[in-house]
């Protein structure tokens, strides 16, 4: 199938996955995802994009698996994983949106002890993950509908692992369906586990950590567990694109 979003020349898909990334404030951006472990970026995607992405679900040429959540006890309803070349746009989107998120995975990484620094372009440390055996693209496009739900989970696919990735929702709350929260838990040492609920609307996104992030205590930082889902859909039709920037084994 040939749509808008594949007729883009890659290099051109960047540039514009960097233009509508540069209006952001990155600096507010940083301070959101390092108080609450998540921070949303608003209107990144238009409804018509959304639409295209959303399009391409039952397209199989796309995709490299397809994965019925409730067969392996993750929840229910399905996904795809995009296969190699990822569409222009959310692969120009996986490469511009990295070098925002490695400075806070780096100042993260220094706080909570770790020795790993993250390179500053996303093709080092996707080099990185090939090196190591780690070479089937992760992002992935899912797809709910009445009564489907997403277990808590981590998405970690083999030993490296990027600690932060992004969820996109592609369909309108309140309009396309009705249920399907975003959630996250973030489980705290020797303390009860907090929640977020992340309102989002079409075409925002949400970044967030995918295992720990580092919390400031009095006595120095501590690490906290993390986790996300999805509360059940009640209504309609949800449609998201995941991106993780790890590849998996
Ligand atoms: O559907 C969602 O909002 C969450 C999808 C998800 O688990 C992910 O992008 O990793
Ligand atoms: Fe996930």
């Amino acid at each position: 199938m040939s749509t808008q979003i594949n007729t883009i020349p890659a290099s051109e898909a960047v540039r514009s996955a960097e233009e509508r990334i540069a209006s952001y404030d990155w600096q507010e951006f940083a301070t959101e995802l390092s108080g609450y472990g998540c921070a949303v970026l608003p209107k990144i995607l238009t409804p018509e994009e959304c639409k295209e992405i959303a399009a391409l679900y039952p397209h199989e040429e796309h995709f490299r698996s397809h994965i019925h959540m409730a067969r392996h006890g993750f929840g229910k309803g399905e996904y795809r994983y995009f296969k190699y070349p990822l569409p222009d746009l959310i692969g120009g989107l996986r490469t511009a949106l990295y070098p925002h998120l490695a400075d806070v995975a780096n100042e993260w990484n220094a706080r909570m002890g770790i020795d790993q620094r993250y390179p500053a372009e996303h093709k080092d440390f996707l080099k990185q993950c090939h090196d190591a055996g780690q070479t089937r693209p992760t992002p992935l496009l899912l797809q709910y509908v009445p009564g489907d739900f997403n277990c808590l989970h981590q998405d970690l696919y083999g030993d490296l692992a990027f600690p932060l990735q992004i969820a996109f929702l592609l369909s309108e709350p309140g309009e396309d369906f009705t249920g399907g929260e975003f959630v996250l838990t973030e489980q705290r040492p020797r303390m009860q586990s907090r929640a977020e609920v992340v309102p989002l609307r079409q075409g925002d996104a949400v970044a967030f950590a995918v295992h720990n992030r580092p919390v400031q205590g009095t006595k120095g930082n501590y690490r906290v567990n993390l986790r996300h889902g999805v509360s059940r859909v009640r209504s309609g039709q949800r449609h998201t694109v995941g991106i993780i920037f790890h590849d998996a084994k």
